[in-house]
């Protein structure tokens, strides 16, 4: 961009300083520039040296051709203003018109002194300035007037006080009285009155202090602008000419006179003295002609000023011509061209510092470019890695949790299948639940509606689940389940539905039924199909079921009613011993609510002291005596009259009153036994039958030690009844409960033995006293071979076992002999004594040798061949 300019200022410069040809003074200028010279005057000797310059050849020398035209005062500045002339001569007024406006250049003053004068005539008696105020003065143009006006002012006379005459005037203007006084050019006027110079009195301003040139060369500022060199060379000339001329005023004389074009230009003593007076007003001899000295410039504005002509702040740069400028001299080839070195070394320099600079400043620019570029794609970088990571961490994120996404949607699926399924399978069996069955059961209803078709329901409950699954464990409870489950689904039909409605309840929904004898055909075929031989962890078991049956619209139309019936008739069935199917019976409904009615009772019958305990005694088979008492629960209903506890325990265990009415049932016997103690002397101990709930309660052994403590009934009196299946519910934790009742001193006696599923090897452990025979396998002892076998074999391992065995429901003498004869020596039953209420127990006791006598009587007569087995049975409820 810069390369441009420094070309052309270099061009420039160098176009510069060889544009101009060197100038010496042996060269003359060329020849044909032609200037005008304008003349204040006629040819006279004040022309004098501009015509010797220019016929002496000095004016050619320097390559100018001068014009001089003759002329009037005033002429020259309004010629050269004009353009019509580029040089004239005039007086110190030229200060005055440059101030005023008029751009001339003062080239060179020829006369070191004014030429004006005051002149008066001698008998106006004007010889010093202050004779003139008041007096009449042709002062002429400003040209003329100046110094004679700053004199008065100077003088302190106001130029007011002096009446004017503003035009030139003369000696003749004097004689004929128009003056008393004018301003005269001593060079014009002087010869004239030097013929009469009595007659004249002569004032001279220069006298009183007024310092002012005369006949000065110049010229216009524009001339000067265009053309220094021609100004210098018309100075030089002109100079040259004016000093041939003053050493030479003879030739110059003639030569005047030859361009004379007045009668006084050919009056060769007029010319003569002029070139006298002339000569003296240049100073020839002291002063170098046309030297130009700044200060009386100076002192001649400041003249004007105090006059009131011109402004006192006036200003005289470029008024005068300097002949000798302090600029440089172009007039040496040598210079030429070591400046145009200079110039092109200088311009490769600031070229190269330029273009340096330049350079610099785009290598600073292009770093800070790079730089900044770097850092953007630095910054981009990072951005992208950033945006990238974070992206990547998103769709990273993205995908997980789409694949999560997916997997909890498969796992949602997948729980919601299961849920569906465990919403309305059974997990265990994979039958349908309770939900299902229902629906099934509801939609079977719906479509027997419309076809008039008929619909069974088959509640079964399998008999004893709940004992083998103590006995057992849940899990071998659970794997008879399924087994049960898969039996019955091998032979239901497609169109049925069969299903777990909890725990060991099965349903089945049979459709479309036109023949009634079908439902019993599928009730039998059920009841067969559960009853099959099972193995379960190596034990033979046999799997009864009692089943209910409701139909479909006889017994009720809507499957809440319907299950309920035939729930109604499974326990019917249950209540028939089991093993067989009932058909609902609207008076079922009776039983079911009377059951109601007793659990709500038996919640007051505590409260109301209705409970009572019965007690059966135990005695020595061989001999009759008394050797214990199993207190039994009763309770004396006041409608119903003596409820048993068949009855009794399943509505506790299912409301809850298990527990304290066990507990009731601990205290009395200790309490009732303590105080037969005290008034009978027996000292025989009570057993006392704990229900399942009773025992795997933690405080039952502290309930015990506390009863015991409260009643203060020896330990060893009390003997605590529990079944075989609750041992083997929980093995160790029935050691530890039985451990601490045998540390106590309490007897352990199993009831019901033989009916359960115990493992014998499991029993040694165990701190038991006593094992008792369940009066199922005791009833057919006599008659039944496996009941004998059973027996016999119960009382041998007692006995191996080192176990006191004793045989509940002994009625008859030939049950009696059995066992006395397979060793059992302790028995329970009618035979001896039904459970008797406390006071009957008295009575027993105080004739307990008379009911031992009586009982070995019937012994002997059985022994004896007098009585038929079983037919001496006593009535049960004695
Ligand atoms: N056929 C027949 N039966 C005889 C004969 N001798 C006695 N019995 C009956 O056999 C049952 C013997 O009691 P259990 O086996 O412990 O069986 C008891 C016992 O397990 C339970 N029980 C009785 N009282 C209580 C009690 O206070 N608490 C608990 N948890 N259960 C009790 O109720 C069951 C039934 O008691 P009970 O009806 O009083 O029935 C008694 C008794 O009246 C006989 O020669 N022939």
């Amino acid at each position: 961009m810069l390369r441009r300019p420094i070309l052309i200022i270099v061009l420039v410069l160098l176009a510069g300083s060889w544009a101009f040809p060197p100038r010496s003074a042996a060269r003359p200028t060329p020849a044909g520039e032609t200037v005008v010279l304008q003349l204040p005057w006629p040819y006279q000797f004040s022309a004098a040296g501009f015509v010797a310059a220019a016929e002496k050849g000095f004016y050619a020398r320097e390559g100018l051709n001068v014009v001089i035209r003759e002329g009037l005062p005033g002429r020259p500045v309004s010629q050269v203003m004009a353009g019509h002339a580029q040089y004239g001569v005039s007086t110190s007024a030229l200060l005055y018109y440059r101030v005023t406006g008029k751009p001339l250049v003062v080239v060179a003053p020829l006369f070191q002194k004014s030429p004006f004068v005051i002149v008066s005539l001698r008998e106006s008696g004007i010889t010093k300035p202050h004779d003139l105020a008041g007096r009449r003065i042709m002062t002429g143009t400003p040209e003329t007037s100046a110094e004679a006006l700053a004199m008065l002012h100077n003088e302190g006379i106001s130029p007011v006080l002096v009446r004017r005459i503003p035009r030139p005037g003369t000696i003749d203007d004097l004689t004929s009285g128009r003056a008393d006084a004018i301003v005269a050019c001593q060079v014009n006027e002087l010869p004239a009155i030097d013929r009469e110079r009595s007659r004249f009195n002569i004032i001279t301003p220069g006298h009183y202090g007024i310092d002012f040139y005369g006949n000065v060369i110049f010229t216009s500022h524009q001339e000067l602008k265009e053309h220094p060199e021609r100004v210098a060379a018309f100075r030089r000339a002109s100079i040259a000419g004016w000093e041939y001329a003053l050493n030479h005023p003879d030739e110059l004389i003639e030569r005047l006179v030859r361009r004379a074009s007045t009668e006084r230009g050919r009056d060769r003593a007029y010319l003569a003295r002029q070139a006298m007076i002339i000569k003296q007003l240049t100073l020839h001899d002291i002063v170098e002609l046309g030297h130009n000295n700044p200060d009386r410039w100076r002192h001649i504005g400041d003249t004007y000023a105090s006059l009131g002509m011109i402004s006192p702040d006036h200003s005289l740069t470029g008024f005068l011509y300097d002949p000798n400028p302090p600029r440089f001299s172009w007039n040496h080839w040598g210079v030429r061209l070591a400046a145009s070195i200079c110039v092109l070394v200088l311009s490769a320099a600031l070229v190269m510092l330029v273009t340096n600079k330049r350079l610099a400043r785009e290598v600073g620019e292009r770093r800070r470019a790079e730089d900044e570029l770097a850092r953007y794609r630095n910054h981009l970088e990072e951005l992208v890695e950033e945006r990238t990571n974070a992206l990547m961490e998103k769709s990273e994120e993205l995908v997980n949790a789409i694949s999560e996404r997916r997997q909890i949607k498969a796992k949602l699926l997948q729980n919601e299948k299961r849920l569906t399924r465990l919403s309305q399978y059974d997990p265990l069996t994979g039958l349908p639940n309770r939900l299902l069955l229902r629906d099934r059961l509801e939609h079977a209803i719906e479509r027997s509606s419309r076809s008039g078709k008929t619909v069974a329901l088959l509640f079964m409950d399998l008999d004893r689940f709940k004992k083998i699954n103590e006995t057992l464990g849940h899990e071998a409870g659970d794997r008879l389940l399924r087994e049960m489950a898969r039996r019955l689904k091998s032979f239901v039909r497609r169109s049925d539905t069969l299903g777990r409605f909890g725990g060991d309840e099965f349903i089945l929904v049979l459709e479309q039924i036109e023949d009634f004898r079908f439902i019993a055909v599928m009730a039998r075929k059920t009841l067969e199909s559960l009853a099959a031989e099972t193995q379960l962890d190596g034990q033979q078991l046999f799997v009864t079921a009692s089943i209910g049956i409701s139909v479909y619209p006889v017994d009720g139309s809507d499957a809440e009613t319907l299950l309920k019936c035939a729930d109604t008739a499974m326990y019917r069935a249950k209540g028939l011993g089991g093993n067989c199917y009932q058909l609902y019976e609207h008076r079922m409904n009776a039983r079911a609510h009377e059951l109601l009615v007793m659990e709500s009772s038996l919640h007051k019958s505590l409260r109301a002291g209705e409970l009572r305990l019965f007690y059966q005694p135990q005695v020595d088979l061989a001999t009759g005596e008394l050797i214990g008492m199993e207190a039994l629960l009763r309770w004396q209903h006041p409608t119903r009259g003596l409820v048993l506890p068949g009855e009794i325990i399943p509505i506790a265990e299912d409301c809850g009153l298990i527990v304290p009415i066990g507990e009731w049932v601990l205290r009395t016997a200790c309490r009732q036994l303590k105080e037969l103690q005290q008034h009978c002397g027996t000292a025989v101990p009570v057993a006392v039958n704990v229900s399942s709930r009773q025992f795997v309660k933690t405080d039952l052994v502290d309930t015990i030690a506390r009863t015991l403590h409260e009643t203060g009934l020896p330990p060893r009196l009390l003997e605590i009844e529990i079944t075989e299946s609750m041992i083997m519910h929980d093995l160790d934790a029935a050691l530890a409960i039985l451990s601490e009742l045998r540390r106590m001193g309490v007897r352990i006696a199993i009831d019901d033995f033989g009916t359960g599923y115990s493992s014998l090897s499991h029993l040694k452990h165990l701190p038991i006293s006593r094992l008792k025979i369940d009066r199922s396998f005791v009833r057919d002892v006599a008659t039944n071979a496996n009941d004998a076998a059973i027996t016999g074999a119960v009382i041998f391992l007692a006995r191996t076992m080192g176990l006191e065995v004793i045989a509940e429901g002994v009625e008859n003498a030939a049950q009696l002999d059995f066992l006395m004869r397979n060793g059992c020596i302790l028995g329970q039953g009618y035979l001896f004594s039904p459970p008797l209420p406390v006071d009957e127990l008295v009575t027993f006791i105080h004739g307990r040798c008379d009911s031992a006598a009586t009982a070995l009587a019937v012994l002997q007569a059985f022994a004896d061949g007098r009585l038929a087995a079983g037919n001496e049975e006593w009535d049960g409820q004695g």
